[in-house]
């Protein structure tokens, strides 16, 4: 990967604390029916609730499959930066630059639509705005990458999606939403969904910072503003979670390889009336080994109209945010850094503050 230049580094420096070990709840998503699956969906929902964050066991997805599919990112990754330059366009390779407003990583990835026809790049060349690009753009298919690796991911992309889907709908169960526990599946599995897959490769701290020298941002902190993100690793540590209560203490996450993570995402904080928690989440570089993670992002279809979902409404029936479109949401966040909060803008109690600021003049 390209070296740092003197700003760069000083704008994803981090302090060397070592947080500690966050406990994280383990869901097996193979518990037959009866008790086991209705306690493994009680536990899914308390840890939505606690963290917004779990660890998933019995998922079904074949750990060779997702082994190869690794091995073939981590083998394109290692190809000289010119080639894996020129696969920007096809692969939605990226470096150091996420999203377009100026934030930076230790990291090189790719970032890709998917379809019904797989995992595809967005229409824009620009692979640092793809996901963004898509709102205006959509994705497009003609630019498809092929071979071995755009293969696996298809079939990796595939099989993650089926156990996104099941937690999904182990979730309806634990949150007892009866006749319409399909709902929350079916958003991440139409054919016009807004889903994504994203590989990321973090290497290890370069050489050229010597001994001493301070941690380094793999990925700075933020949610995802998705319903949920299913994570695999290879094993390295690296990612921590903000642990829940004032000031966010960060928790460093044991790597599993042969395990996923499931991140509550923004949209499913709002599908709940903020019952779950969209998890505040950051990756801190390794110093010795390198980090290979691959994220199914799970999204709405670009027109669907999110709220809380009337069952979720809580005694009071109030909803603590207004409607709006994943179209709309997407839109918004793409305006704003990593580490924004995407969603207060749409909280009904802090608009209403902002419109009587505004009827007294006050406004910003
Ligand atoms: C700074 C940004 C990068 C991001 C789009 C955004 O404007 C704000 C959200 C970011 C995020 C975080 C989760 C995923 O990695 C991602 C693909 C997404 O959907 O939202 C990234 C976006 C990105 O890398 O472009
Ligand atoms: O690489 C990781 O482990 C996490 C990456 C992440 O949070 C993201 O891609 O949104
Ligand atoms: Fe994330």
């Amino acid at each position: 990967m390209v070296v740092l230049a003197k700003g760069e580094l000083e704008q994803i420096a981090l302090p060397a604390a070592r947080p500690p070990a966050a406990d994280v709840r383990s869901v097996d998503l193979s518990a037959p029916a009866g008790p086991a699956r209705e306690a493994a969906a009680r536990a899914l929902v308390a840890a939505c609730e606690e963290h917004g964050f779990f660890r998933v066991t019995g998922h079904g997805v074949p750990v060779e499959l997702a082994r190869a599919a690794e091995a073939a990112a981590a083998g394109f990754f290692a190809r000289p930066q010119g080639e894996k330059e020129e696969e920007a366009p096809t692969l939605g390779y990226g470096s150091k630059s996420i999203g377009g407003n100026g934030d930076l990583g230790w990291v090189e990835y790719l970032l890709l639509g998917v379809t019904p026809a797989g995992a595809v790049p967005v229409a824009s060349a620009s692979s640092s705005t793809l996901p963004c690009a898509a709102v205006a753009g959509g994705y497009s298919s003609s630019s498809a990458p092929t071979g071995p690796l755009r293969d696996l991911l298809d079939e990796y992309t595939v099989a993650v999606r089926r156990m996104a889907c099941a937690v999904l709908e182990l979730m309806a169960e634990g949150l007892g939403l009866g006749a319409g526990a399909g709902a929350l599946a079916r958003l991440v599995t139409r054919d016009d969904s807004d889903c994504m897959l994203r590989v990321n490769h973090y290497p290890p701290r370069p050489d050229q910072l010597g001994l001493g020298a301070p941690n380094l941002t793999g990925f700075g902190a933020h949610t995802d503003p998705q319903v949920i993100s299913v994570l695999r690793s290879n094993g390295t540590s690296g990612l921590e979670i903000a642990l829940p209560g004032a000031g966010g203490a960060w928790a460093s996450v044991p790597p599993d390889r042969d395990a996923f993570f499931v991140n509550v995402g923004d949209t499913l904080q709002v599908l709940t009336n903020g019952r779950f928690r969209s998890v505040r989440h950051r990756v801190v570089v390794n110093s010795e080994r390198s980090r290979v993670s691959m994220v199914f992002f799970g999204g709405p279809p670009p027109g669907e109209r999110l709220a809380p979902l009337p069952q979720l409404l809580g005694d009071g029936r109030r909803s603590r945010y207004r409607e709006f479109t994943w179209t709309e949401f997407k839109a918004s966040g793409c305006r704003t850094r990593l580490g924004e909060d995407r969603l207060s803008r749409f909280e009904i109690a802090s608009s209403k503050i902002r419109e009587s600021l505004a009827d007294e003049g006050m406004a910003q």
